[in-house]
């Protein structure tokens, strides 16, 4: 199957066909990927699966991008390779012109430590901790100095609207505080790309809302780039961009360009399609 993009004819700008960039966009690309696979090899039962058939997608500053796609599509496969957390088989990928599969693991972890935040569908916040001190680890692991780290705690739980719960445990606190907690870890540091793998796949309708606020707020006034993985329509339709990927390949961009309602209306016509198409074997 072809990968193509579909756009409201009323609003350009024109895309790129292949990454789904506009063609008008001058700025270089944040992040780069360049035709990466994933095989999983089974030797037990001599079973390979093609997780990954070739992405090529360019990411630009400051776009807020969700990723979509009939389960087993290869989307956590995708963001964890980013995440420097899996290896691909073959491709490239690159986050401001640092090449990440050529990293030695310990510069690996430095570059992830430094430059890209994380946010999972379990929180993973570490219970012997305070919320403070979870959102505080970025920080402490570089040995930034105290004083510091607590005006940037403060800060970013302030902004989080979560300060007032900063020596409580988390277990003491509700799954969305648990969240915006592991957002204000994921972002205190000021990552360059923000990883989210259904960051509101534990949260109720009310607390996923107000995540999703946060993440359009993050990314309108803190310049935050995102690149949020998303089995839900709505939550997809917080972002700018989503990508369709089936078969692990992109299937389609859909840039919004009218009202989040009208966004949120493609996006469920493009899943029905995605689902709707089977590619003979
Ligand atoms: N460690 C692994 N070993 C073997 N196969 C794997 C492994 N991890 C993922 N896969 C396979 O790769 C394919 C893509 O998986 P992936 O988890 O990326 O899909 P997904 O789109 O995130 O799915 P879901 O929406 O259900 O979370 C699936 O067929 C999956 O079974």
């Amino acid at each position: 199957m072809h990968s193509y993009t579909q756009q409201n004819p009323l609003s350009p700008p024109a895309m790129n066909v292949q990454t789904g960039a506009p063609s008008s966009q001058g700025a270089s690309s944040l992040l780069q990927m360049q035709d990466l696979t994933k095989t999983y090899s089974n030797t037990r039962n001599k079973v390979t699966t093609h997780a990954l058939n070739g992405i090529h997608l360019d990411v630009y500053p400051q776009e807020f991008i969700s990723i979509m796609g009939p389960s087993g599509s290869g989307k956590t496969t995708l963001l964890n390779i980013l995440a420097g957390l899996d290896q691909p088989t073959s491709g490239e990928f690159w986050l401001q012109g640092e090449n990440l599969a050529s990293l030695k693991a310990d510069e690996l972890a430095l570059f992830r430590r430094r430059h890209l935040g994380f946010v999972f569908q379990d929180f993973n916040l570490l219970d012997t901790l305070t919320l403070a001190e979870n959102v505080a680890l970025p920080l402490s692991l570089d040995r930034q100095n105290d004083k510091h780290i607590l005006q940037r705690v403060s800060e970013m739980m302030r902004f989080l609207g979560i300060e007032d719960q900063m020596q409580r445990y988390p277990y003491e606190v509700s799954g969305g505080q648990q969240q915006r907690t592991a957002v204000a870890r994921a972002i205190i540091h000021q990552p360059r790309l923000l990883l989210a793998d259904e960051p509101t796949g534990n949260l109720d309708s009310a607390s996923a809302r107000s995540l999703l606020e946060l993440f359009q707020q993050l990314n309108s006034q803190r310049r935050a780039t995102i690149l949020m993985v998303t089995h839900d329509p709505f939550s997809a339709s917080y972002s700018q961009r989503v990508i369709f990927i089936k078969d692990g390949r992109i299937f389609m961009h859909l840039r919004r360009t009218g009202s989040q309602q009208h966004f949120f209306q493609s996006i469920l016509n493009t899943l029905a399609q995605v689902e709707g198409t089977h590619e003979l074997a």
